[in-house]
């Protein structure tokens, strides 16, 4: 199979100019960023772009839900393993990183759209979920408002993305014992109601964030490179294996 590089970093030839830590620590987001082409996957098609690491495959993969969740935090963490503690500086607009993953043997370049989650940047976001081929859906365990209104979202998620988008809902902040307004049951149910795959995560202390965008990544992967004899990706049961796997201490 012929590789492509992946830009590092930051964006490619659409790329905004400011990375979503540094956009969304100095309040300078991109709320006219262009929004991407569509389609990403080239599974054949030879190319190389500027610098960074080879990949076979490129997906694009937006975070969404409610200002204050750890939309930021979460790809934060993903892309630099570090937690942006101190003052919560809201994102402005939208913003992007790439990331390279090797999944089964086969590299996987997931470029993540971090989107602002307060209400006047909403038209702005959904300009850009036609293109997603993943939308992770976050809301916060110790906000009990942000849950609610995740009925909300899968609603306008069904409106503006393609219908066979992959969505995982993520309950972040699990590190917030004492904290939560959300048990983990109800995350579970509401998930179970709306047929998308489910887990908590905490971008603080890392626990199941490589996990969430590994099992997307694969989801993505086995869809696009399924031989025909070949069962499909049961992503909920990746999903909890790895967890029951890894016990209580994945991070
Ligand atoms: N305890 C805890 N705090 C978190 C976690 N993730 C994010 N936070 C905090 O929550 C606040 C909001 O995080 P952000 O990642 O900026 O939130 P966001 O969803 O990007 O918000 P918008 O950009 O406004 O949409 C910050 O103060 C973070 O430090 C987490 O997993 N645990
Ligand atoms: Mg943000």
């Amino acid at each position: 199979m012929s590789r492509k590089k992946a830009v590092k970093g930051k964006g490619g030839s659409k790329s905004p100019k400011a990375s979503p830590s540094s956009s969304a620590r100095t309040g300078r987001g991109l709320a006219a960023a262009a929004a991407p082409s569509s389609g990403l996957v080239y599974p054949s098609r030879p190319s190389i772009s500027n610098s960074g690491e080879f990949y076979d495959i490129a997906f694009k993969v937006m975070l969404v839900g409610d200002s204050g969740v750890g939309k930021t935090c979460l790809l934060v963490r993903f892309k630099d393993g570090a937690f942006l503690a101190g003052s919560f500086i809201s994102t402005v607009g939208i913003d992007f990183r790439n990331k390279v993953m090797s999944i089964d043997a086969v590299k996987v370049k997931l470029q993540i759209w971090d989107t602002a989650g307060q209400e006047r940047f909403r038209s702005v976001t959904h300009a850009y979920y036609r293109d997603a081929h993943a939308l992770l859906l976050l809301y916060d365990v110790t906000n009990k408002a942000s849950f609610d209104n995740i009925r909300a979202w899968l609603t306008e998620i069904h409106e503006y993305a393609q219908q066979d988008v992959v969505i995982m809902l993520l309950g972040n902040k699990a590190d917030s014992t004492h904290d939560r307004l959300v048990k983990r049951e109800e995350g579970e149910k509401l998930a179970k109601e709306f047929g998308v795959p489910f887990m908590e995560t905490s971008a603080k202390t890392g626990l199941n964030v490589e996990l969430a965008f590994t099992a997307v990544a694969k989801e993505l992967k086995h869809r696009t490179m399924k031989e025909p004899d070949q069962p499909k990706f049961q992503l909920q049961e990746f999903v909890d294996k790895e967890i029951r796997t890894a016990g209580c201490c994945r991070s």
